[in-house]
């Protein structure tokens, strides 16, 4: 039996497993994103500068390109138009710079500001030009108050007769940059953000959802305990209940009680083989009035021929057994089941069972019931047989001498009780040591056997006959007269008398017997006193000639 309290525990157990299954991912989730992103706002920051870089550096070859095609020679006035002029297309301020490090235009800062501009040609970005052909730098413009990101292109251009250099410089302030990598990093936070609070919420109906189904799963676990447990703790009912059951009967109602409530909505019967075991005979069922056959032939079970039980819509199948198939047709196709009642190896009969059908747990819980069942019939029956060696006598099937002290302490006492008398007839053949010289003691045990036949045959069921010993009988007659008691001894002489006895020779003999009757009166007598005078009154009848009854009329 699993406690309530372990079952409880293994419940948090199985949340705290969910929590775990749940937040881990989601904290791993959370991090690789997170760092992720990191990465991608570096890249992008990076991918940014070298757009930005050749957006300048296109700008800058355009701006020089300009200069070569401008058709008018290169003043100020008319380069610093061009600068402003391609300044329009873009957002990039353009800077032309002469040989000498004069500025000769810039889109940013007005014409007449351009001649007392600083010096251009310690700028790190011109310096490079100059080597290169390109260079790019990127510093704090003291004109504009800001850091920029230079790219400077030189070219040599031809004016009037010469040659002169000239630098087209495109820049952009850091600034710009910067604002579209917060814009960047804005829309990666927001799709973080959403990405995380959708994956918390899709996390947490998750997690709901494991633990509902858990629930369930440990409602489902312990109505299966409780159910388990009710079905052992019957079990043991029917167990202990069948071991203190001394008769068929008894053991039949603890059957008809327990079993309905192991396996509910079903009916069934047991059936015990006889003696004979060719025949298997009806001894007891549960559920409904069994309407099945009340004896049946072993082969008419598919079980006893298995040797192992039988289900008839195994594998969906419909093999009935024979002494069952027109009840399971009649009462709705009911699935039937036999089982053979096993004790020491060997079938003493069969469980039959009626059922819409047999999920595995019942066939767990027949299978269990037929052990108890079987086990508990051999005993009966073993403890009958020991009974019926301990207390018969085994040639003639009589009770012995034994249970006849036995059961007249009981009549005595009980006869007293109600002031009712007891006859006792004592018997013993005549002559039967001449008989037994002639004939044999074969044919003496076949005459022994013969006699009692006739005295169980001419009394009454209350009476009891035994062999009292050797070819002496003894009969007891509860609530008899003694005119009574030795009506029924004289009945029985005759009865003896007449009863011709065919022996193995086939020849047929007659015996006679001889009685004295004595009877309990009142409750000073002892039964010993009593079977004693029974029997000096048997040795008076003997002495008087034989064949004859003696006794106080
Ligand atoms: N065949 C057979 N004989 C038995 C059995 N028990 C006792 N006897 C015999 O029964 C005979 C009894 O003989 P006795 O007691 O002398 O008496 P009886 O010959 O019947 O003579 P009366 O009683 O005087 O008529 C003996 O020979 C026993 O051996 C038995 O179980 N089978």
């Amino acid at each position: 039996m699993l406690p309530l309290n372990q079952l409880m525990l293994n419940t948090r157990c199985l949340l705290n497993l969910t929590n775990r299954i749940i937040f881990l991912p989601l904290t791993i989730v959370f991090i690789v994103s997170t760092l992720s992103l990191l990465l991608i706002d570096y890249q992008l920051r990076d991918e940014l500068h070298q757009r930005v870089e050749l957006e300048l550096t296109w700008l800058a070859k355009s701006a020089m390109e300009s200069l070569v095609l401008l058709n008018s020679p290169l003043t100020l006035s008319t380069v610093d138009r061009v600068a402003k002029h391609l300044s329009l297309a873009s957002d990039a301020r353009i800077t032309f710079i002469d040989d000498s490090g004069k500025v000769m235009g810039d889109s940013m800062i007005p014409i007449d500001q351009v001649p007392i501009l600083d010096n251009h040609l310690n700028r790190p970005e011109i310096q490079l030009a100059q080597v290169t052909g390109i260079g790019i730098s990127r510093h704090f413009s003291r004109t504009l108050n800001e850091e920029y990101i230079y790219v400077a292109i030189y070219r040599s251009l031809k004016v009037g007769g010469g040659t002169s250099g000239y630098y087209a410089r495109a820049s952009l302030p850091d600034s710009t940059i910067y604002y579209e990598v917060i814009k960047l990093r804005l829309a990666l936070a927001s799709i973080a953000i959403v990405s995380m609070l959708t994956l918390i919420l899709l996390s947490f109906i998750s997690s709901r959802w494991i633990a509902r189904s858990v629930e369930q799963d440990r409602l489902d676990l312990k109505s299966k305990i409780d159910s388990g447990i009710h079905d052992i703790e019957l079990l043991h009912e029917l167990d202990s209940m069948l071991g203190a059951c001394s008769e068929l009967s008894e053991a039949g109602s603890v059957v008809k009680q327990v079993t309905p409530r192991l396996l509910p909505n079903s009916s069934g019967a047991i059936s015990i083989y006889k003696s004979s075991r060719n025949k298997l005979e009806f001894i007891m069922f549960w559920g409904e009035e069994w309407q099945g056959v009340t004896e049946f032939k072993p082969e008419q079970c598919w079980a006893l021929r298995k040797g192992h039980s039988h289900q008839s819509d195994h594998n969906d199948t419909q093999i009935y057994c024979e002494h069952f198939s027109h009840l399971a047709i009649e009462q709705g196709n009911k699935a039937s089941l036999c089982i053979p009642l096993m004790a020491l190896g060997e079938a003493i009969g069969v469980m039959h069972i009626l059922k819409k059908e047999f999920p595995y747990s019942d066939l767990l819980l027949t299978n269990a019931i037929a052990k108890r069942v079987g086990l508990a019939i051999a005993n009966i029956e073993l403890r009958y047989s020991l009974r019926q060696q301990a207390i018969k006598d085994t040639l003639t099937g009589l009770f012995n001498r034994r249970y006849l002290f036995e059961s007249l302490e009981q009549l005595v006492a009980l006869g007293m009780r109600n002031k009712s008398q007891i006859g006792i007839i004592m018997g013993d053949i005549d002559h039967f040591k001449s008989f037994n010289d002639s004939y044999g003691h074969d044919a003496g045990d076949d005459v022994l056997k013969e006699v009692a036949k006739e005295l169980k045959k001419n009394t009454r069921i209350a009476d009891i006959v035994c062999r009292y010993g050797g070819e002496e009988f003894c009969i007891v007659c509860p609530d008899s007269t003694q005119e009574e008691t030795l009506l029924i001894a004289e009945k029985l002489r005759l009865a003896v008398a007449k009863k011709e006895v065919k022996l193995s020779s086939k020849e047929m003999v007659t015996v006679t017997i001889s009685m004295g009757v004595a009877m309990f009166t009142n409750s000073e007598d002892s039964i010993k006193s009593v079977i004693s005078e029974a029997d000096r009154r048997l040795y008076q009848a003997k002495s008087d000639g034989r064949n004859c009854v003696r006794g106080d009329v």
